[in-house]
């Protein structure tokens, strides 16, 4: 009998997020990036569609407390973003769309063994596991080089097997496939659709967006659309005019 993967829950209690600017004339300001969003994701595929400067990342921030709510709340699987931030961390897997705001260490090895320091590993399972990741991602052969001498791709294929080598539950990707050729698009798209993980991402890619479970489209700050996958992006394309 197939094993039932376990299922996670992202819920946005009213979460709003608003910054303190500046005005033209020098005076502080506030501006609402994302007005208060309610809605639990328990779905295993999450895409987030909306245009440039909508409010997506900020969303996707939320959920593993790079970006705190103004008001309101979200919870992971129960866990309080502010409350419990250190167990949310743990639990949520986070991609970068900039992969060099990522990866730190100097090669490919050590930068993912990096990813693994908090896991109960001895320094066999550590190594081992270092080099399945890299193996899967296609990395092998880059594992000790400069990681300033990978390409754009392959930067953000370490940053996702960083992430992925912790096995958290939640996966959050902000446009991960960005740098990538379509090769490796379609071996990031199939990992992404088939990894255990609950995944919400963040895209521009229609097509991986209509394979999601659920699909929310943000409009200048606000989810306008929460639905399917088909109705999401046809929502998204009649926002965009370009159907
Ligand atoms: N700390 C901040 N202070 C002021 N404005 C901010 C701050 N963070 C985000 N913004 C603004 O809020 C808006 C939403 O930003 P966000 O990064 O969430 O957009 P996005 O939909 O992910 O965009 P893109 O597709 O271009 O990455 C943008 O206009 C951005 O400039």
């Amino acid at each position: 009998m197939a094993q039932s993967r376990p299922s996670h829950a992202v819920t946005f209690d009213g979460a709003a997020v608003v910054a303190e600017t500046t005005a033209p004339d020098g005076r502080a300001d506030r501006l609402t990036i994302l007005h208060p969003v309610t809605c639990t994701l328990t779905e295993r595929r999450v895409a987030v569609v909306g245009a440039n400067g909508s409010g997506k990342s900020t969303l996707a921030r939320l959920v593993n407390g790079l970006a705190t709510p103004s008001s309101g709340r979200v919870l992971v699987d129960g866990l309080d973003t502010v409350r419990d931030g250190a167990a949310v961390r743990r639990r949520v897997g986070f991609v970068f769309t900039d992969p060099d705001a990522q990866l730190v260490m100097p090669t490919p090895r050590e930068d993912v063994a990096l990813s693994l320091r908090r896991l109960p590993l001895d320094r066999a399972a550590r190594d081992d596991r270092v080099r399945a990741v890299l193996e899967r991602f296609g990395l092998a052969d880059r594992a000790e080089v400069s990681v300033h001498a990978l390409s754009g791709g392959q930067k953000q294929l370490l940053a996702l097997a960083g992430v992925l080598a912790t096995e958290p539950s939640v996966l959050v990707c902000d446009e991960p496939t960005t740098l990538l050729d379509l090769r490796w698009r379609r071996v990031v798209d199939d990992l992404l659709d088939s990894v255990d993980q609950q995944v919400l991402q963040v895209t521009h890619d229609l097509d991986a967006a209509a394979r999601a479970d659920r699909v929310l489209v943000v409009d200048r700050g606000h989810v306008v659309f929460d639905g399917p996958a088909p109705d999401g992006v046809a929502h998204y394309r009649d926002l965009m005019a370009v159907r």
